[in-house]
């Protein structure tokens, strides 16, 4: 077992012990928890991702609940020492389930929660950042000019994509994805065309409205489509912007032949999990087609890039930032807290967020 690593205790005297695996935004969470009887353990040990081992140290013997992170590996290890230190709580301070074996979690008699709904339209907004900063060559550009580069205005200069007019194209048309869609149809009156499993109705809606006001003020309106199969998506728009879930359907959504049927001038944009693009056979793609762009915020073997993907101008990269506002991430690490403290533990008076 690993070392014991350095943490912060709030409330020592509290009843339940609850742990979180890294420091979070704001002092809500710490007032929930607190005022509702946890003495709260804070790891503040500088390694960036705990390994199982060291959350093993950190559940220890006595454990109620538990905040981790998206990095971290929820398997059968962690949820059955959790158990034994006869704890019933755990949340992914994240979207989703992808990093959790929920299945183990409920052989454990684990509750799992997670923190949708206050990070969707700061992910929407960083993959429309994105979208723009590829389709307008934003970050070679500024590159180039702090190279000293610039000599003075030419017609070819950095030409990128305009986007008024095109089409973007949803694959995963839930929370992150109808925002992002509506931002890119509202902002820049693009066509939309979505694939997801289920219909988008609101969404659907709310193009068609929106068609309507742009015509009835002498506009071209704005039109959707829902296709029928990912590759007519993929086809069809200028814009594609990935945000379905990780499963095992969409992992590697993007290979090689998906690649192939892209416009060779389309700008991709991932702001949903790594693994949803086959990353290796994306940097091929790209350096076969350099007007082709992409805008990544997430890779498939975090925190590495695959080889040549960095050397790539046609590549615009950040590190996994997108839910990275204040008032996100405070309410994230406040829906976590809520997540241990609503479920699962019996000192849960009722609280309201915000
Ligand atoms: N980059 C970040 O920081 C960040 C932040 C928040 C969320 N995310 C990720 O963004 C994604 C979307 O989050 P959300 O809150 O909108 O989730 P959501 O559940 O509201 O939406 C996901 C959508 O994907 C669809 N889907 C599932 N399988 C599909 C498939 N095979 N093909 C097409 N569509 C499919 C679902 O029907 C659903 O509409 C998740 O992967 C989440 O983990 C990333
Ligand atoms: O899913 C999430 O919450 C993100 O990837 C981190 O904000």
């Amino acid at each position: 077992m690993a070392k014991p690593i350095s943490m912060e205790v709030w409330n020592p005297s509290g009843k339940y012990r609850v742990v979180s695996t890294k420091s979070m935004p704001g002092a809500r969470w710490i007032r929930l928890l607190t005022d509702n009887d946890c003495r709260l353990e804070i790891c503040t040990d500088p390694k960036t991702i705990l390994s199982v081992d060291d959350i093993l140290a950190l559940i220890g013997d006595r454990c109620d609940g538990i905040i981790g992170q998206l990095t971290e590996d929820w398997g059968e290890v962690l949820f059955s020492a959790l158990k034994r230190a006869g704890g019933t709580a755990f949340s992914n301070m994240a979207v989703g389930y992808n990093n959790v074996d929920v299945e183990a979690a409920n052989r454990n008699g684990i509750a799992v929660g997670n923190t949708p709904g206050v990070l969707t339209e700061t992910t929407a907004e960083l993959a429309a950042s994105l979208t723009l900063s590829a389709a307008r060559r934003i970050v070679e550009a500024d590159q180039f000019m702090r190279a000293g580069l610039y000599e003075g205005w030419l017609p070819y200069l950095f030409v990128g994509n305009l986007l008024k007019g095109q089409t973007v194209g949803v694959i995963g048309a839930g929370r992150i994805g109808s925002a992002y869609a509506r931002m890119m149809i509202e902002g820049f009156k693009m066509n939309l065309i979505y694939y997801d499993l289920y219909q988008a109705t609101r969404l659907e809606k709310f193009v068609t409205a929106y068609g309507q006001f742009l015509k009835a003020n002498g506009e071209q309106p704005v039109t959707w489509k829902r296709a029928a199969t990912m590759e007519d998506v993929l086809r069809e728009a200028d814009v594609i912007s990935l945000h379905p879930v990780l499963d095992k359907t969409t992992y590697h959504l993007i290979n090689p032949e998906r690649l192939a049927i892209m416009k060779k001038e389309a700008v991709l944009v991932n702001a949903s999990r790594g693994p949803v693009i086959d990353e290796l056979a994306l940097v091929e793609h790209l350096k076969a087609n350099p007007m082709f762009r992409v805008g990544l915020d997430v890779f498939e073997d975090e925190p590495y890039m695959k080889p040549g993907l960095a050397d790539m101008k046609n590549a615009v990269v950040v590190p996994h930032i997108a839910s990275a506002s204040k008032w996100t991430r405070e309410g994230m690490a406040t829906l976590a807290a809520l997540n241990v403290l609503a479920c699962h533990l019996q000192s849960f008076r009722g609280q309201q967020l915000i």
